[in-house]
């Protein structure tokens, strides 16, 4: 008999040896690994294995820590912020590349900051370079802010002229529902459901079908607004999300902030500029802020963890 040599036990075996962490922003998990110069090979199998729930390490992504210069997406950054010195190479559960993680970005700087690669004091911002651009990063007494830069509807043409721009399907929902896409750097479909039940009877265990779909794919939030949405000045909702490369998360947070930038739209003039948004796994911030550029820019704040330290066997 032939052994795949893509099988999980045969990708996790070449990489024996490998100092790894665990840690997670409201439930939404990560394998965390330091490659500062970029000498190990962590493509699309490796991640898939490290993640694989049964034989892996489990987890909704994998993300390397490895020197901007040592990437040609990270060294074209410096030229716009020579600060930003770390690059989050993040991959879903499945290998893919992602654009953007919101939960993964304050995972990635609790991660260098535990590994004692950056020093950061509370009020402090760390610029760290993404797929998606620099996101400056503050560490918080309680956790983590990031400015995620403007969003943008991925089809602004229908976006303006109807409220939504594609029909979404999921298991267990009567029928089709408006769904509106929003751009985090990477792609969401948002649906606004009304009723809690509605939500909770979502069989998210396969993907939504949206049509049309993005070019590249979608991340999916599933949104009750709270009765009432406001209270003392901030918007509430909770939603469930299908990601994109992964499958049902606990959370997510760039899709926590399209979550908001479409209800928010939706709920029209007067609507506020800070919002909880309750995901399965914690409850995450969003607020929207003018941003150093002169657009409105979007503010993710949440918790980031590391729970364990370990090294592959
Ligand atoms: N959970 C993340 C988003 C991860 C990437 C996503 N699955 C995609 O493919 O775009 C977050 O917290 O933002």
């Amino acid at each position: 008999m032939t052994v795949p040599t893509t099988s999980v036990p045969h990708v996790l075996a070449a990489l024996a040896g490998l100092p790894f962490a665990k840690g997670h922003g409201t439930g939404n998990d990560f394998v965390l690994v330091a490659d500062p110069d970029g000498a190990l090979h962590l493509g699309e199998a490796e991640a898939a294995a490290l993640c694989d729930r049964h034989q892996g390490l489990g987890a909704d992504g994998l993300i390397r820590a490895i020197r901007s210069r040592r990437l040609p997406e990270g060294e074209a950054l410096l030229a716009e912020e020579p600060g930003a010195e770390w690059f989050m190479d993040y991959r879903n559960a499945d290998g893919s590349l992602s654009e953007m993680c919101g939960n993964g970005v304050r995972v990635f700087v609790a991660f260098l900051l535990d590994a004692g690669l950056v020093e950061l004091a509370p009020g402090e911002v760390l610029p760290i370079g993404t797929r998606a651009g620099v996101k400056r990063v503050e560490r918080r007494e309680d956790g983590f802010a990031v400015d995620m830069g403007p969003w943008t509807f991925i089809h602004p043409e229908h976006a303006a002229a109807e409220a939504s721009d594609a029909t979404v399907t999921a298991a267990g929902l009567d029928v089709a529902r408006p769904g509106l896409s929003v751009s985090m750097g990477n792609p969401h479909t948002v649906v606004a459901l009304a009723e809690s039940s509605e939500l909770a009877g979502l069989g998210l265990h396969t993907a939504p079908l949206v049509d049309p779909v993005p070019p590249h794919g979608t991340n999916v939030e599933f949104v009750v607004p709270s009765d009432p949405l406001v209270s003392a000045g901030v918007g509430s909702i909770t939603m469930r999300v299908h990601e994109r490369g992964v499958g049902e998360t606990q959370s997510c947070g760039t899709g926590a902030c399209a979550a908001a930038v479409a209800i928010r739209y939706w709920a029209g003039a007067g609507a506020p500029d800070r919002w909880a948004v309750g995901v399965p796994g914690g409850t995450v911030g969003v607020s929207f802020v003018p941003g150093p550029d002169g657009r409105e820019h979007v503010e993710l704040s949440g918790p980031a963890v590391i729970v364990a330290h370990g090294t592959l066997g």
